[in-house]
């Protein structure tokens, strides 16, 4: 059985198509990530399989229960993450803690029990007696998440859990995330971080203005650009239509400028570095370093999705860091 099976789920706001039916099913126990530029419509999709937002068509079942009307009967299955936090400034971590564990029907015992082991958890033990408002970004975003699965649901979505907050506890959480799903939790997770989903994601879906472009395992995904050789080369001055002369003198490799003062060289075949820095020292250019460059899902999502490079960097300094 799929913990999530989603068919022809749309959702438009006024002009605005966010989700031009999505069509998916995750695994139980799978990390799912759902991946995609700012304003794809990750977040419509996760509210609507939440019920954040109803979707104006398609359906939604969660552990095998139709939610396409409601989600009632399948609200103990989950938990989740909102990418702004739902707590209540005014009381502090632990109190907020009992207070969603509460909301699942928890005894008292069991709920203060709960709420003190989630907060050794993530490391907030020393804050449980202080003011949720007082929190950082990092401690909010790590008590946002232990409020989500204070009920230990089966199925936990996560918007975003680790955009926009420091180092450390980025780290803490993409941890936390891979035991939980060791544990057998199944995870959907939205982020624009392509490197987060890469290491810890089974599958993932590329969603691009509104629709999935491809859902595969890393490893798939990741399986036609294995075989691809790719170096890195830094030059101490550029010259025009240098690309241009490499790719004729060196057909079987491609050359891209990918600053002034970088070459990309591709090839199927082991790139031999002696011939190409002699040629390029032949035009005045001096190679300062070569660089083998290991490939990774960001040359798929570019190769897929058409987006450049350029444009996702973008969007991760929009999100104000999280590396
Ligand atoms: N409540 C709303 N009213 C109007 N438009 C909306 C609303 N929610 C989302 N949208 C629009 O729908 C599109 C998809 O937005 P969504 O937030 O789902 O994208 P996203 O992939 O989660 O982006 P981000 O990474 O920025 O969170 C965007 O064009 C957005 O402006």
């Amino acid at each position: 059985m799929h913990a999530i099976a989603v068919k022809e789920m749309k959702k438009r706001f006024g002009d605005v198509e966010a989700v031009k039916g999505v069509s998916f099913a995750v695994r139980s126990g799978e990390l799912f990530g759902l991946l995609g530029p700012n304003g794809a419509g990750k977040t419509t999709t996760i509210n609507m399989l939440t019920g954040l937002a109803r979707p104006d068509a398609g359906t939604i079942a969660i552990g095998g229960i139709d939610c396409t009307g409601s989600l009632k009967a399948a609200q103990h299955l989950i938990g989740i993450v909102p990418d702004e936090s739902n707590l209540y400034p005014e009381l502090t971590g632990f109190e907020n803690l009992c207070f969603c564990a509460a909301l699942y029907g928890m005894r008292r015992s069991e709920r203060e029990a709960r709420a003190s082991e989630l907060l050794e958890t993530f490391g907030l033990a020393k804050a449980a007696a202080r003011k949720f408002g007082g929190y950082s970004k990092g401690m909010k975003r790590k008590l946002t998440i232990a409020a989500g699965i204070i009920h230990h649901p089966a199925i936990l979505f996560l918007d975003e859990p680790t955009t926009g907050i420091d180092v450390a506890s980025v780290r803490q959480i993409r941890q936390f995330l891979a035991d939980l799903h060791k544990a057998g939790t199944t995870i959907i997770l939205t982020t624009h971080y392509i490197e987060e989903a890469e290491r810890l994601c089974d599958r993932i879906a590329f969603i691009v203005d509104g629709r999935i472009v491809t859902i595969d395992s890393v490893a798939n995904l990741m399986q036609p650009i294995q075989e691809r050789q790719e170096v890195l080369l830094a030059i101490s001055n550029s010259v025009t239509g240098l690309c241009t002369e490499l790719a004729s003198a060196f057909p079987a490799q491609a050359f891209e400028a990918v600053s002034p003062g970088q070459i990309r060289v591709e090839s199927t075949q082991p790139v031999r570095l002696g011939p190409l820095v002699r040629f390029l020292e032949d035009k005045g250019v001096e190679v300062t370093e070569a660089r083998k460059a290991r490939p990774s899902l960001e040359d798929v999502f570019i190769r897929i999705t058409g987006l450049g490079a350029e444009t996702m960097r973008k969007e991760k300094e929009k999100a104000g860091g999280g590396k």
